[in-house]
């Protein structure tokens, strides 16, 4: 297996290019904080020619039937998974993550692939019958959006961009997508499999640059059809209200600020044993940088005090290192404006009054490692309890009645997941009803699934990725109704 870096290109109008007119940029190991690459930048040159080739792509792509595409995004998957250790290693080496989560990334994303594959096959349209006579039929069906402009962030640089990719190829629409600057190696693995599997050169381009540059030039030009975005609320409302300006499709998988109901039922025993024990694991993978990772606990007040405690020291024990370390357990951050946006969290938490019961620190060690930290009683007005951290800070909070722990976890504009931990199925009912979020996880966090439609309400997103639902939002709908000549 490598451990080698493999130095990003961009892949425009059917050709890799390791230079281009915008410069280079350099791609960092965040566990060393030292250079690994240099990362071509596209200029107005490269953009313009990603566009035009994204139009003569789709002209071809939209002919191939379903089922032909169907067979080339299956081989990709394919592809993926046999080259799923090489493509870990490039992942863990550019964003940071343990090389186990790379690797689970990685065959994900294969999965969803499959996924969207499949229903490729299942874009069904129907017949509507006529009201007056004179008329043949009335047909109505799906056909693909056009040519997608995709912006895809550096927490998941396989599996966002597979989410997208899946969904756009098996509706038949060409892509040009822009990974994150920090991470566009582990993304270029992905086109090459693409490309491999038999993918006509066009369907796809991909390219990185300056992000705001990118996003508007793509946005305005004639050939884009769709926009997708996952990133934060801000890029989101601006690459949508760019998008609307021309009448764009647009889906936008924003950010999240889960809150967690754990209930009085769960707090003793084994029961508090398996809450801690997700709890944990899931808040601290890939250090926080999750749109879904639990933020907000909320447990009764008579066991704030042990909950927290005990989620402290767990935290507190967790081994962090390089991500290519087996014995690591999370991995620094995955650039450094994320470190320096963790201290202006705990600043702000600590100075408005929340108790800091661990970590609260960059960690001292090379590379962009912050401690897994943790606060109990944040005031609603701090900077935590309002906005997405987006790395590992768990904030606990004590409820008196359920109703009050519903009321406190809706009450945020963000409504990505959402969790909560009861025994009772009277009590998993009713809070799956009145939480309000685009995905709820009742005694688990697994939400995110292949076959499982993934999106937000409110200002968490528009739309969904992956499930029977993903292929849609790169579809229109078409009616083509047939009267009788004469
Ligand atoms: N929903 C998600 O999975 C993600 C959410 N975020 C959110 O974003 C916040 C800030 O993240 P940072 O990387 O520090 O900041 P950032 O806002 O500079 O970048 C976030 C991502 O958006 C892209 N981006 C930024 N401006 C853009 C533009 N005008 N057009 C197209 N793409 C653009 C960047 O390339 C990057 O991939 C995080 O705290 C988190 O709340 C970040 C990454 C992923
Ligand atoms: O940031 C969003 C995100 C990406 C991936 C996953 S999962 O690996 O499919 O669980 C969850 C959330």
């Amino acid at each position: 297996m490598t451990t080698t870096f493999v130095n990003p290109a961009l892949y425009v109008a059917g050709q890799w290019l390791e230079k281009a007119s915008g410069g280079a940029r350099p791609v960092f190991n965040p566990a060393t904080a030292t250079e690994i690459g240099q990362l071509p930048l596209a200029g107005p040159a490269e953009l313009a020619a990603a566009a035009e080739s994204a139009q003569h792509g789709f002209e071809q792509w939209r002919r191939v039937r379903p089922h032909d595409r169907y067979v080339i995004l299956r081989r990709a998957a394919e592809l993926l998974r046999q080259r799923a250790d090489e493509i870990a290693t490039v992942l863990t080496l550019e964003q940071g993550k343990p090389l186990a989560e790379a690797k689970r990334e990685v065959v994900l994303s294969a999965d969803i692939i499959d996924f969207q594959a499949e229903e490729a096959k299942r874009l069904y349209g129907r017949t509507v019958a006529p009201r007056v006579d004179g008329i043949l039929s009335h047909t109505v069906s799906r056909v693909p959006v056009g040519p997608v402009a995709a912006f895809t962030p550096w927490n998941f640089p396989v599996n966002l961009p597979s989410r997208k990719l899946g969904s756009a190829l098996a509706a038949g629409c060409s892509v040009v997508i822009k990974p994150a600057e920090e991470t566009p190696a582990s993304c270029m693995l992905l086109v090459r499999c693409f490309l491999d599997a038999g993918l006509p050169a066009e369907v796809i381009n991909m390219l990185c640059g300056d992000p705001a540059l990118v996003s508007s030039f793509l946005i305005e030009r004639p050939e884009i059809a769709k926009v997708s975005v996952t990133g934060s609320v801000a890029v989101g409302k601006l690459l949508g209200e760019q998008a609307a300006r021309h009448v764009k499709r647009f889906t936008g998988e924003l950010g999240g600020h889960a809150p967690v109901i754990v209930c009085e039922d769960m707090c003793e025993g084994a029961a508090l044993d398996f809450v801690l024990k997700q709890s944990v694991t899931a808040k601290y993978r890939n250090a926080g940088q999750v749109c879904a990772s639990p933020i907000r606990f909320y447990v009764p007040r008579a066991q704030l005090a042990t909950f927290s405690e005990r989620f402290a020291a767990a935290a507190q024990k967790l081994q962090l290192g390089s991500g290519l370390d087996a014995a690591t357990q999370m991995g620094p951050l995955a650039h450094a404006r994320r470190i320096e946006d963790m201290e202006r969290f705990v600043d702000d938490a600590v100075g408005q009054g929340a108790r800091l019961l661990a970590g609260g620190h960059r960690a001292d060690r090379p590379g962009w490692f912050f401690e897994p930290t943790v606060f109990a009683e944040a005031p609603p007005t701090s900077r935590l309890m309002q906005q997405e951290p987006f790395g590992p800070i768990a904030v606990i909070q004590p409820f008196d009645e359920l109703d009050d722990a519903i009321s406190q976890a809706n009450a945020l504009p963000y409504a990505l997941g959402a969790y909560a931990f009861t025994s009772d199925l009277h009590t998993a009912h009713r809070l799956g009803e009145s939480i309000e979020a685009g995905m709820v996880g009742i005694n688990h966090f697994g939400v995110s699934q292949p076959e499982l439609p993934f999106g937000g309400h409110k200002e968490s997103g528009i739309g969904q990725e992956q499930g029977a639902e993903g292929i849609t939002h790169y579809t229109e709908v078409k009616t083509i109704t047939v009267g009788q000549p004469f």
